[in-house]
């Protein structure tokens, strides 16, 4: 788990530090420079040995300050640094200057946009090192101007040339802190980069978990506001925004921000999975308890999967075998008659109900046992249309994906009037715009200025309308609640797990929500919680995996949280 904050609530606990008279800005500032020297060892133990060379390019604001600081470290530790400023030095901010004045008494500093400032660095291949952007971090307010951008990608180009990586600072310049887009200027562009490491303090911004296309790693380095709040009054105030990283994460207990702009609503509160994760341990522990304990397969639910017919069976039975390895007391799949002998050829632990239409599905409803329902993966969409509403009617915890979503294309309005609060709803892109077609035309138009509408937002205004949780699927899964929880489940950095894009992946997901839910797991938890342990069963089982093989790793995951 990891608490996210955006540009306004860093800057605020930055401020509240500096209130308290207990640190410095230009401490502060020390710290973040120094803390980007640190990741940048650490993540290149080679560059820790000897000299080596840094470009530094330094903006305007105190993202170029920070760029100020490393240079002169670097220098102080025997590094070749050329040191380039977009922006006028007289216009620096107070702790940018000052440690724009510490650069110069060691070194140059040139203009960023002078044309020839780039082709200089790339005259001299000799050393590799490091291409330092802080030029905008959380103070970027609109998309770059066609001259920096020229010159940035200039400087890009030496990076391969001279054997350099490239390190942000605290963000790329040009991607929205907020929102995780590239800011567009005014002719349209953006600066769109994927770098090799990211170098950010106290806690990660938003856009850090929303967008795969800004760099290969991200390091946290603490700048001592922990330090400074844990003689403060802590606090933590819902609606929350968290990553579902890992639950060995720290806890984070944020500064209580008495600004005015810092209100309650804009707090991050720390919803982590731990809760949901040892919940469903406990779940486990049950189950292998079961004849000690008199436990019976009905107390941990009985889950529905409505399948489609012949030949369309397979999703369905995914989904199925998802929900009865997270834990379902028993699962059963509702077969039109058509596909009643594919399905019984395919099936073990499974059970099996012929279910024909809606009139079948309300009868078969009737039984109580029956406490979580998934609906969508190969159920077709003629048959979506008749079922789902028929479903839908007895308010049970109830999963919708693939075709009980793109049935209603036409007509979301439809879908809307039959959901409850005890649904979730896990689409993709495509779906998701098709549901709600002015909220991704939203999120898909190019932004100019920040903070820009971001994936969270989309995600929180779709589950304010549907009046249901939704999960945004992508490589950063979003999770929302109607009253506003926030999580990200972001498979990005050292949880990449590219191998989840295949075929089936989604029906499993489905599953495992639909399995937490007949478990008794609130609609939020079981969907983050399946959502993380997805991820965490494609980074286990790693290349060559196909939907069959995630539930099957499952054991092997959750036997690890067990320690
Ligand atoms: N506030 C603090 O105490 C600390 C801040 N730190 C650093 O400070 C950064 C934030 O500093 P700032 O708030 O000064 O913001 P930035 O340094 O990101 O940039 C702000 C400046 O850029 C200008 N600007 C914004 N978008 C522009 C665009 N598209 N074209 C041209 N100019 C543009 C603004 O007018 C302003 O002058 C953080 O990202 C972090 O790197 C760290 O030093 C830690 C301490
Ligand atoms: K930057």
């Amino acid at each position: 788990m990891a608490q996210l904050l955006t540009a306004a609530q860093m800057r605020a606990m930055e401020q509240a530090a500096i209130d308290s008279g207990a640190v410095t800005g230009l401490e502060l500032m020390e710290r973040a420079g120094a803390g980007v020297v640190e990741a940048v060892m650490e993540e290149w133990p080679e560059l820790a040995q000897g000299t080596h060379r840094a470009v530094v390019l330094c903006g305007p604001g105190n993202n170029g300050g920070d760029g100020f600081v490393v240079a002169r470290l670097l220098k102080e530790l025997g590094w070749t640094v050329e040191v380039f400023l977009y922006g006028d030095p007289e216009k620096l901010p107070p702790d940018a200057k000052a440690n724009f004045e510490r650069w110069q008494a060691l070194g140059p500093t040139s203009d960023m946009l002078d044309m020839d400032a780039a082709s200089s660095v790339a005259l001299d291949p000799s050393e590799d090192g490091i291409l330092l952007d802080a030029i905008f971090g959380t103070g970027l307010s609109r998309g770059l101007e066609a001259d920096l951008r020229l010159a940035l990608s200039s400087f890009r180009s030496v990076v391969p040339v001279c054997f350099l990586k490239s390190v942000n600072v605290d963000v790329p310049s040009g991607l929205c802190s907020d929102s995780g887009k590239w800011l567009v200027g005014e002719d349209g562009f953006d600066t769109a980069w994927r770098t090799d490491l990211t170098v950010t303090f106290h806690r990660p911004r938003v856009a850090h978990y929303l967008s795969d296309a800004q760099a290969q790693s991200l390091r946290v380095k603490d700048i001592g506001l922990d330090a400074i709040q844990s003689q403060r009054h802590a606090s933590s105030i819902a609606p929350g925004l968290t990553a579902l990283l890992s639950d060995a994460a720290s806890r984070t207990y944020p500064l209580e921000i008495e600004s005015s702009s810092f209100g309650a609503k804009d707090m991050l509160d720390a919803v982590a999975p731990q809760p949901a994760i040892t919940e469903l341990l406990q779940g486990c522990d049950g189950l292998i308890d079961k004849a000690e304990t008199g436990g019976h397969k009905y107390t941990h639910g009985h889950a529905l999967v409505l399948s489609g017919g012949f030949g369309q069976t397979g999703a369905a039975r995914l989904a199925a075998r998802g929900a009865l390895r997270i834990g379902a007391g028993l699962v059963t799949l509702a077969v039109p008659g058509s596909a009643q002998m594919e399905v019984a050829c395919q099936i073990t632990g499974l059970m099996m109900q012929r279910v024909e239409d809606a009139a079948e599905l309300t009868e078969v409803l009737s039984d109580a046992r029956l406490n979580a329902l998934c609906l969508g993966p190969g159920l077709g969409l003629e048959r979506a249309r008749d079922v789902v509403p028929a479903a839908l009617a007895f308010e049970r915890p109830t999963v919708l994906d693939a075709d009980a979503l793109s049935a209603f294309s036409d007509n979301p309005e439809m879908l809307f009037a039959n959901l409850h609060g005890a649904c979730v709803m896990t689409p993709h892109m495509g779906e998701f715009a098709r549901l709600f077609p002015d909220i991704a035309q939203k999120l898909n138009a190019p932004a100019k200025t920040g903070p820009a509408y971001s994936k969270v937002d989309a995600t929180r205004d779709a589950a304010a309308r549907a009046g249901c949780v939704v999960l945004l699927k992508g490589p950063d899964t979003v999770i929302a609640a109607p009253d506003g929880r926030t999580a990200i489940n972001a498979a990005l950095y050292e949880r990449q797990a590219p191998w989840l894009a295949t075929a089936g992946s989604g029906d499993v997901l489905a599953g495992f929500i639909t399995g937490l839910l007949a478990r008794g797991f609130e609609p939020m938890q079981a969907a983050e919680t399946a959502a993380w342990l997805h991820v965490e069963c494609g980074r286990s089982f790693g290349p060559g995996l196909i939907a069959e093989d995630l539930p099957e790793i499952l054991p092997k995951v959750l036997q690890s949280r067990m320690g």
